[in-house]
């Protein structure tokens, strides 16, 4: 099956959000993925729940959140009640993640836990009953723009297989330096969605690149 396709807002111009979703929207791309920095976790500060309400009231699409913010737990209600969708925490910013990830579900949102490039696999696999989404970072999470860490497919693997082994259900996706160049790679590696940054914002013909990292040309 085809991945869906998650354009992640941090390449967008900030002055514009309204202007980047509606491309996002008429590309024809499946979620809005939003990029939560603290400046702590990451360097970075991005923006905060008012954004995710913000965009929940111009658009319908799943809204994929991805908080890279040190203990998380304080602002689950208040991503929750913005509307997101999924909301992804990170395995390395709580020792208290099977709380987190609980408490999200009883606000009615999906659960998510993503882990940066060099934490492995073996760390979240407690958890994986919890999640209806594992995000697997593929470049060192703050910007946009960087290099796939092409060692990362292979967590890919071992949570599809992890996955098949337990029955589980959960996504997973890839985030950070899936382009053109690199789709086919990933793609083999049986991801579910695609986080794409710059190879979306940056593309001249937005529907064709969404094409094109679902794997139609
Ligand atoms: O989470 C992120 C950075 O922390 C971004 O979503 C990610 O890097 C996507 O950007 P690009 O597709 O340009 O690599």
């Amino acid at each position: 099956m085809a991945p869906l396709v998650a354009p992640s807002i941090l390449s967008a111009n900030f002055t514009d959000i309204a202007g980047a979703v509606r491309l996002i929207e008429s590309a024809g791309a499946d979620w809005i993925h939003l990029d939560v920095m603290d400046g702590s976790f990451v360097p970075p500060i991005t923006f905060g729940s008012q954004m995710v309400a913000d965009i929940r009231a111009i658009s319908k699409l799943p809204m994929d959140v991805h908080l890279m913010i040190d203990n998380p737990e304080r602002h689950i209600e208040s991503f929750c009640a913005a509307g997101a969708d999924y909301l992804t925490v990170h395995a390395e910013a709580s020792v208290h993640l099977h709380r987190i990830l609980q408490t999200i579900r009883d606000h009615g949102v999906k659960p998510g836990v993503s882990i940066v490039p060099s934490t492995p696999v073996d760390h979240i696999v407690e958890i994986l009953n919890e999640v209806d989404l594992v995000l697997v970072m593929s470049v060192n999470p703050g910007y946009g723009g960087q290099k796939i860490i092409p060692s990362t497919l292979a967590k890919v693997e071992r949570l599809v297989g992890i996955r098949e082994e337990k029955s589980l259900s959960y996504r997973i996706s890839i985030d950070g330096g899936v382009n053109r160049t690199t789709i086919d790679e990933v793609r083999k590696s049986g991801v579910d969605v695609i986080v794409a940054g710059s190879a979306f914002f940056n593309a001249e013909d937005s529907a064709a690149e969404v094409a094109i990292l679902r794997g139609r040309r």
